[in-house]
């Protein structure tokens, strides 16, 4: 069976390919210097577990392979301040074009109305993407087990981080998981670890794929559980296994004012 993931790479391979053609690599290497400086999304994420809050990690997002257009009223500018003004913690951007009709202009657009982190949420393959990200901004690429040998794995992660950006390196079982833990620190920073709730082969959502695992992750590492939160329980589920970073887009994005939405799943008492 081809599952979705196959699908999506099969043509990130070609984009890549098509944008190397409009803009070398050369160039953006030369550009990355000049970027806006990182602004921290692991040590955000830190910050604010620290001070016993969750960390949300609030995504941009219009449509999804699994859901079709989710927001058809999109204003990456408006949905980043309201996530701002409710608490999030840091962004995530989906910039895929073709599968999740994001775009690199909705990063760049969110990033300068706010304050917050950015993660670049795309399927990064290629150094060329990780410089890309860096000029546009981004504070932190998402790495994809599944879509990754352990040797290309490696080299993105140390590439985004000699750039400054954190690492969010997701996987979707134990196996996955046993490769995202065996990457090694960067200057003393261990990568994100994201467990994402959704199966790329059904687009089943279960809370209980970041249960299941959530023992196995430990020491330095900061565990984020992505994908498939909805309701106050499943937040409440999470934050009794110890688990305090999420990231979360559906749930918010389905709602006129995003920001209500955050503020109503997560900061719920601080606002009673
Ligand atoms: O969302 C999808 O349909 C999807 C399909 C295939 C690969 C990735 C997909 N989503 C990316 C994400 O990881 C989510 O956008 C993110 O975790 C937020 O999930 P949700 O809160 O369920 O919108």
């Amino acid at each position: 069976m081809t599952d979705i993931l196959e699908r999506i790479l099969q043509r990130k391979h070609e984009e890549v390919a098509e944008r190397r053609q409009v803009r070398p690599m050369d160039e953006l290497r030369e550009r990355a210097p000049d970027a806006p400086a990182p602004r921290g999304f692991a040590q955000a994420i830190e910050r604010t577990i620290a001070v016993g809050r969750p960390a949300v990690i609030a995504e941009v997002k219009k449509a999804s392979p699994s859901k079709g257009v989710i927001r058809a009223d999109f204003q990456p500018a408006a949905i980043a301040l309201s996530y701002a003004e409710a608490g999030a913690t840091c962004l995530s951007v989906l910039t895929d074009r073709d599968f999740f009709q994001g775009a690199d202009e909705y990063l760049v657009t969110a990033r300068a109305n706010c304050e917050l982190p950015v993660l670049r949420k795309d399927f990064v393959i290629d150094p060329y993407q990780v410089y890309e990200a860096r000029v546009l901004g981004a504070d932190c690429v998402l790495l994809i087990v599944a879509a990754l040998d352990d040797a290309a794995l490696a080299s993105l992660a140390e590439l985004a981080q000699s750039l400054g950006m954190d690492v969010l390196v997701e996987a979707h079982d134990g196996d996955e998981l046993a490769r995202a833990l065996r990457l090694p620190a960067h200057d003393g920073r261990l990568p994100l670890i994201g467990i994402n709730n959704r199966s790329l082969r059904s687009f089943e959502v279960s809370l209980d794929t970041t249960l299941s695992l959530r023992d196995r992750v430990s020491g330095g590492h900061r565990l984020v559980t992505e994908s498939g939160v909805h309701n106050r329980a499943d937040v409440e589920r999470l934050r009794a296994a110890d688990v305090h970073a999420f990231l979360v887009g559906e749930a918010f994005m389905r709602e006129p004012d995003p920001g209500a939405a955050l503020r109503r799943l997560f900061f719920a008492d601080a606002a009673a």
